[in-house]
């Protein structure tokens, strides 16, 4: 079922016929769905992301789709919010995030299927406390075949002081996180994953990597080289940078060791 509200002219607002009657009673799960032309999966992926709680709620955000990706998605049980145009990468994840009702919210992407076996430790972890539950998948880091996205995720989680948590980043699905945490990391940020995982660590949010998804192996878009994304998530990090800076200082707390800089005289 379309979500009605005054928004800009390109979100659609005639109703889509949905499998399933909206659930009356408040959802504990909310599965939010970016999905742009994703005919031949979003179907699967609805299933098996209602499939997590006896109480979930899925929000496909279809933008930009010409190939009837949300009448798919609605006839599967989700509720569809529509655009007519394309968001743009993770824009959906902020959108689907401010109609979601559950305590707990969970991400993924509409091309790949993950079984409902292998979202639930997500949404059992942010149960049991977590603020917000990672995959463990890290890119590629071994030094033959390192990539320049890997390097990113494991880098900025240094510069956060948290070299623990490798490769695991917000940019990967799927991943979960706590009402809380949705509040705390402000809709916005979530475009920007790397950005609001910056948020979520210096605003002292439990953040871990909870279970592995090898999300690499079965994604499906063979991304024509250069890859698209690599500037994205590259910029997406150092937005993220920034905004550490902006809060903890040109150094984010990593010492000089007391350089006598006043000695450097012209
Ligand atoms: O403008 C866009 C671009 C992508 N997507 C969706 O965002 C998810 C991730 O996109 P993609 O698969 O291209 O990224 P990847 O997972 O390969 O990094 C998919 O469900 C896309 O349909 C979207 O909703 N709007
Ligand atoms: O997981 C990731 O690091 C990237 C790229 O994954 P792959 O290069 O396909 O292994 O995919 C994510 O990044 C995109 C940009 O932020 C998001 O839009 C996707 O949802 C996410 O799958």
């Amino acid at each position: 079922m379309t979500q009605h509200t005054d928004q800009p002219d390109d979100r659609i607002s005639e109703p889509l016929a949905s499998a399933s009657a909206e659930i009356d009673t408040k959802p504990k799960v909310s599965v939010v769905i970016p999905a742009m032309n994703e005919m031949r999966t979003i179907d699967k992926i609805v299933h098996e992301a209602r499939s997590v709680h006896p109480l979930t709620e899925v929000i496909v955000i279809d933008n930009g789709s010409q190939d009837g990706t949300a009448m798919i998605a609605a006839q599967a049980g989700a509720r569809v919010i529509r655009y007519a145009a394309a968001l743009g990468h993770d824009v959906g994840r902020s959108i689907g995030a401010r109609e979601a009702r559950g305590d707990i919210i969970l991400f993924t992407d509409g091309d790949i299927v993950i079984g409902a076996n292998n979202l639930i430790p997500f949404v059992e972890a942010v149960d049991r406390g977590v603020d917000v539950a990672l995959n463990m998948y890290e890119g590629k880091l071994r030094s033959s075949e390192i990539t320049t996205v890997a390097l990113c995720k494991k880098v900025l989680n240094a510069m956060l002081q948290r070299s623990d948590l490798g490769g695991s980043s917000l940019t990967t699905i799927p991943h979960a996180m706590s009402r809380r945490a949705l509040n705390i990391i402000g809709l916005e940020s979530l475009a920007v994953p790397p950005k609001a995982q910056a948020i979520a660590i210096t605003k002292g949010l439990l953040v871990q990597p909870v279970h592995f998804v090898d999300v690499g192996a079965v994604n499906p878009k063979r991304r024509k080289k250069p890859d698209p994304l690599v500037p994205l998530i590259t910029g997406d990090h150092l937005e993220a940078i920034h905004w550490l800076l902006s809060q903890e200082g040109p150094r984010a707390n990593f010492s000089d060791l007391g350089r006598k800089r006043e000695r450097v005289v012209d």
